[in-house]
């Protein structure tokens, strides 16, 4: 193969099953991500998307009764390994929820804490990363005039912008979005999609949508999830025109799901 035809993968995972208690949500995965890419999970719900996506920062850790088996091994490092730094897995591999859920403090703390907290105390430092973030977030020029003011005080779309926003300030190189517009209106969603691709230029993406419109206008790769099983991932202009697997075809043509 060729180096100019090489794909860069930064995500791999080998036989990854996750269980919680003795139920298996997650059955053996095998996939790869490719760096600086939109990646999409797709399929019912309950399959398991969320569950796979909160395992690629041990962000099931929190989970009591969650167990993940396989190995997942993120830009060189087996991320379950005891040597792992977990805080320092959550910088490079940032994740945004479904729900905004911005800290109860003014919108420049939003993305200053972290930071500041991590050991960054130069003021005009702070300033710079607050407004850089922004920027990247689309959010700067709705915000700028009031940093001050709450977080809370923002519209549902910009509070989910803000929250990539402070992902964003932590630079991370991998960016988890789990349904990130799913609460939002037409417009706030389509503003998320656009800051969706702008993004990949620097970073790489995973995003679980239960929006098929959405994953085919801003996703590269498309995975589908079945029952906790990976169906199918593929480009997803070959898995919106021509699936290879029968259940693809009748999940993205409305048969079932
Ligand atoms: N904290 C938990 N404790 C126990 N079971 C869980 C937990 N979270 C998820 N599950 C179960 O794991 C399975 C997969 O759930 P998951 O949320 O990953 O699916 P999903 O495809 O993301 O669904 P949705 O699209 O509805 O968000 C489901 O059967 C769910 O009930």
């Amino acid at each position: 193969m060729s180096v100019l035809t090489m794909q860069d993968t930064i995500i791999q995972t080998r036989d990854v099953s996750v269980f919680y208690g003795e139920k298996r949500a997650v059955n053996n995965i095998n996939m790869d991500i490719e760096r600086n890419s939109v990646t999409a999970f797709i399929g019912p719900s309950g399959c398991g998307k969320s569950t796979l996506l909160r395992s690629l920062n041990r962000m099931n850790d929190l989970v009591p009764s969650c167990r993940v088996t396989g190995s997942i091994v993120v830009d060189g490092i087996d991320i379950n390994s005891e040597q792992v730094n977990i805080e320092g897995l959550r910088q490079v591999v940032g994740m945004v929820f479904q729900r905004a859920n911005p800290f109860f403090k003014s919108i420049y703390e939003n993305i200053a804490f972290a930071p500041r907290f991590h050991g960054m105390r130069d003021k005009r430092e702070l300033d710079e990363l607050v407004e850089t973030s922004l920027r990247k977030a689309a959010l700067w020029d709705e915000v700028k005039d009031r940093l001050k003011d709450s977080a809370l005080s923002l519209s549902g779309g910009q509070q989910q912008r803000l929250c990539i926003a402070r992902a964003i300030a932590m630079q991370p190189t991998i960016l988890l979005l789990d349904e990130p517009a799913s609460a939002l209106d037409p417009i706030s969603t389509m503003k998320i999609e656009e800051l969706v691709m702008q993004l990949k230029e620097e970073y790489t993406i995973v995003i679980v949508t239960h929006n098929l419109h959405q994953a085919a206008r801003i996703s590269e790769r498309t995975a589908f999830f079945l029952l906790g099983e990976l169906v199918e991932m593929d480009e997803t202009s070959k898995i919106f025109t021509s699936p290879e697997n029968e259940r693809t075809e009748a999940y993205i043509s409305g048969r079932f799901g």
